[in-house]
């Protein structure tokens, strides 16, 4: 009896066992059909044995099992093993959730797939035999096996012009047991690449030292400056492995950072088969692209944080861009950290990770002080006319402002638009304003739904929630009290657009936020317009901020930022900063020196000092000597456990009921556990979230802990209406 044990997208976690007559080892890592109560659902067999879990009559049989796709390799198995383990989530649900959904559709792949070469192998069973074992009258049987036993493989090329039965003679060797058949890894491309640039004694420096790493497990902190030219260090060891026809990982904060550096690398290797893949493509792109890393065509396989799921038969280098950035943490569902997973995968393969940053994640760089990463650095830009700016502080409770642009502002862009410079102005807040307000009542318009505020659309007369995505007209007159007087309070992007065109006429002013660029073309059409200076001021969220170069841009206005120096989330004040040096970060990159101006109303404060400094390493390790006597990451592991349902205090309730079996887990003495209490935004889409601090000394007892304790919980009877989910390394609190 041959069983298969299959994972299934279902929120239990174990496999489900099914038999299967004609399934073998090779049947691994491949796409089944099951019967799942009265459904059909596909699963990816994980293993097959002669041991089902349930007794043989309670077996069901499995459907088709698809032999047009290879089998995810082994590695893509474990590595979806190792997250289950971990976040502890359903495995059927991670192995799932990692793969294109069109996988899922029964028969869709088949005639999708990239052409393939089938081999044919020699196996351990196959090596023994002789060719006295076949009579003598099969000739062509005999020729076959004859080239078997002198190459040990067979293409499909060199059979099919043997014989026009070679197929079927190889098909009963596979039966007997004496050779297996593979898909073949496609033929080598020719590889070139254009010139490259002359790299800077310090980019030639970092290429060395990493190639002369290659093949091994070498984790890279590449903590270079902004503008000092990493991308150029990707290239260059890109180049290489390239080269060696191995397949090479991109990973990228946003998907709006896929287009321009798919430019750069396709421009840099013209021939070098590239996919990309991100959020951004319909299912039918995203399985080509998956298929074709997956068949080994794609050696460039850049993406977002779902791309560390790509399987790749021939890993040589993985890199992670901007690798601070908070998006690289899934914060639903499977809440993995790509990042994390990136160098679990480079470990696993033997290959180096480059994790590249101008402010490096104080996690990552506190690895390399403690020597587990090994530091790199760049402390020039590399065009060498490009320094850093300078960044002043507007002290804003001296300098008079209209429509929250002070008056140094306005000159400096005024100035700009003279020398005909590009000018950005940074406001982390998209929206007319970030409230509606009733002057005598002193009511605010709030989300029905979320604890949080109504954003103002005035373009659209709406009221928008953020959280949500609940939309309402906006109200003639205050619904509390009947007067007319309500009005936006605060400044978002369009706001802040409206008062730029009233003070420049004349500008060319665009604003880039997720408002502007929905439309599938608005992105790339933006970007050309800044490119081809045919903008003078940009007005932007963080979408602005990061990955850019933007020769042209001389100016930096940031209004806002002071809203996140006093948060209560302990990441808060790294986050506000790297997210500061990155925007300072877009001025003066080429040939004309930048400046950078932040309105405050805390010039003192320390984080400010450090920016003006620019003194990342600096600033970093005064956060890390903080972080130490508070006792938060990376000197202490974290999950939460966190609980929503209707009522607050059921969601409060239940984590109280966790919290005392957690008393009889594994590990639980070395587990410091925090009282339940509500979330920040205890609100949300209808629901109330509360949550439960875990904090552990180290990562191996926090997991063991997890482990016994999420079993556990899960044990508990069901609750209706009550959900919950565990987050391990969680960034936000
Ligand atoms: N060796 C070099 N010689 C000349 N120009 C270079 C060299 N290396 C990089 N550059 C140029 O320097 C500019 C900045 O490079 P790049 O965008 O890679 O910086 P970065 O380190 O990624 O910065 P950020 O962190 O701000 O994104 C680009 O215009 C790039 O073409
Ligand atoms: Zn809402």
């Amino acid at each position: 009896m041959t069983v298969i044990h299959v994972a299934l997208d279902v929120p239990v976690n174990r496999l489900f066992d099914y038999l299967a007559p004609n399934a073998d080892s090779a049947d691994i890592g491949r796409c089944v059909r099951v019967p799942f109560g009265n459904r059909q659902l596909s699963g990816i067999i994980l293993s097959v044995s002669n041991l089902p879990s349930v007794p043989e009559r309670k077996l069901k049989t499995a459907g088709l099992i698809d032999q047009a796709i290879p089998p995810l390799p082994q590695s893509l198995l474990e590595l979806f093993e190792f997250c289950s383990h971990y976040y502890h989530h359903p495995i059927g649900q991670v192995v799932m959730n990692g793969l294109p959904a069109l996988l899922r559709k029964p028969g869709y792949t088949t005639s999708r797939i990239p052409k393939q070469i089938q081999e044919w192998i020699l196996t351990d069973a196959g090596r023994i035999i002789t060719l006295s074992d076949i009579p003598a009258r099969s000739k062509t049987k005999r020729q076959l096996f004859s080239l078997l036993l002198e190459n040990g493989i067979i293409t499909a090329d060199i059979y099919k012009a043997m014989s026009p039965h070679s197929r079927k003679l190889l098909h009963e060797f596979k039966d007997l047991g004496w050779v297996e058949q593979r898909t073949a890894l496609p033929g080598k491309f020719a590889f070139s690449t254009v010139p490259t640039l002359a790299p800077t004694t310090e980019q030639a420096h970092a290429i060395a030292e990493i190639l002369a790493r290659i093949g091994t497990f070498t984790p890279w902190l590449l903590h270079g400056i902004t503008g000092s030219g990493k991308t150029e260090v990707y290239l260059q060891v890109a180049a290489s492995l390239l080269a060696q026809q191995k397949q090479i990982l991109v990973l990228v904060p946003e998907i709006n950072l896929t287009p321009q550096l798919e430019a750069t690398f396709r421009k840099r290797f013209p021939n070098t088969p590239l996919v990309s893949l991100h959020s951004g493509l319909n299912s039918s792109e995203r399985l080509q692209g998956w298929l074709q890393a997956q068949c080994g065509e794609a050696n460039i396989i850049l993406g977002t944080r779902l791309a560390i799921f790509t399987p790749m038969p021939r890993p040589g280098l993985i890199i992670v861009d901007e690798e601070q950035d908070h998006s690289f943490k899934q914060q639903d569902g499977l809440r993995y950290s790509a990042r994390d997973l990136a160098v679990y995968r480079a470990r696993q393969a033997n290959i180096p990770i480059v994790l590249g940053s101008a402010t490096p994640s104080l996690e990552s760089y506190h690895q390399a002080r403690i020597g587990r990463y090994r530091l790199l650095q760049l402390h020039a830009r590399a065009i060498s006319q490009a320094v850093l700016p300078a960044i002043h502080c507007i002290d804003m409770r001296v300098t008079p402002a209209q429509e929250r642009l002070s008056e140094p502002i306005l000159d400096a862009l005024r100035q700009s638009l003279d020398q005909k410079q590009q000018s950005l102005v940074f406001i982390n807040r998209r929206g007319y304003s970030p409230a509606l307000l009733c002057k005598s009542c002193r009511w605010i318009a709030t989300c029905k739904r979320c604890s949080s505020r109504l954003v103002v659309h005035l373009r659209n007369r709406q009221l928008r929630c953020h959280y949500c995505g609940d939309q309402q007209p906006i109200t003639p007159a205050c619904p509390q009290c009947g007067d007319p007087d309500i009005m936006p309070f605060g400044h978002g992007t369009q706001r802040i657009e409206s008062a730029l065109i009233k003070q420049f006429p004349n500008a060319r002013i665009l604003r880039v936020d997720r408002d502007s660029i929905r439309h599938k073309t608005a992105w790339q059409t933006m970007l050309d317009t800044i490119h081809q200076g045919k903008v003078d001021i940009l007005v932007g969220t963080q979408l602005l901020a990061k990955g850019h170069d933007f020769p042209n841009l001389a100016l930096v206005c940031v209004l806002n930022a002071d809203s996140s120096l006093y948060s209560t989330d302990f990441r808060a004040e790294e986050h506000l900063f790297s997210q500061l040096m990155q925007v300072a970060g877009r001025a003066g990159r080429a040939h004309i020196p930048g400046t950078v101006l932040i309105q405050t109303e805390f010039p003192q404060h320390p984080l400010y000092l450090a920016l003006i400094r620019q003194d990342y390493a600096a600033y970093a390790q005064t956060q890390l000597k903080e972080r130490k006597s508070a006792s938060f990451p990376p000197f202490v592991y974290l999950a939460v456990l966190r609980a929503e349902a209707p009522v607050l205090a059921e969601a409060l309730e239940f984590l109280h009921q966790t919290a005392v079996i957690a008393t009889i887990a594994k590990e639980y003495a070395h587990i410091q556990l925090f009282d339940p209490v509500p979330a920040t935004m205890t609100r949300l889409k209808g629901l109330e979230r509360a949550q439960l601090l875990i904090q552990a000394v180290s990562r191996k007892c926090l997991q063991i802990f997890l482990s016994d304790w999420h079993q556990r919980i899960t044990a508990l009877p069901a609750r209706s209406k009550l959900r919950w989910h565990l987050d391990v390394d969680p960034l936000t609190l």
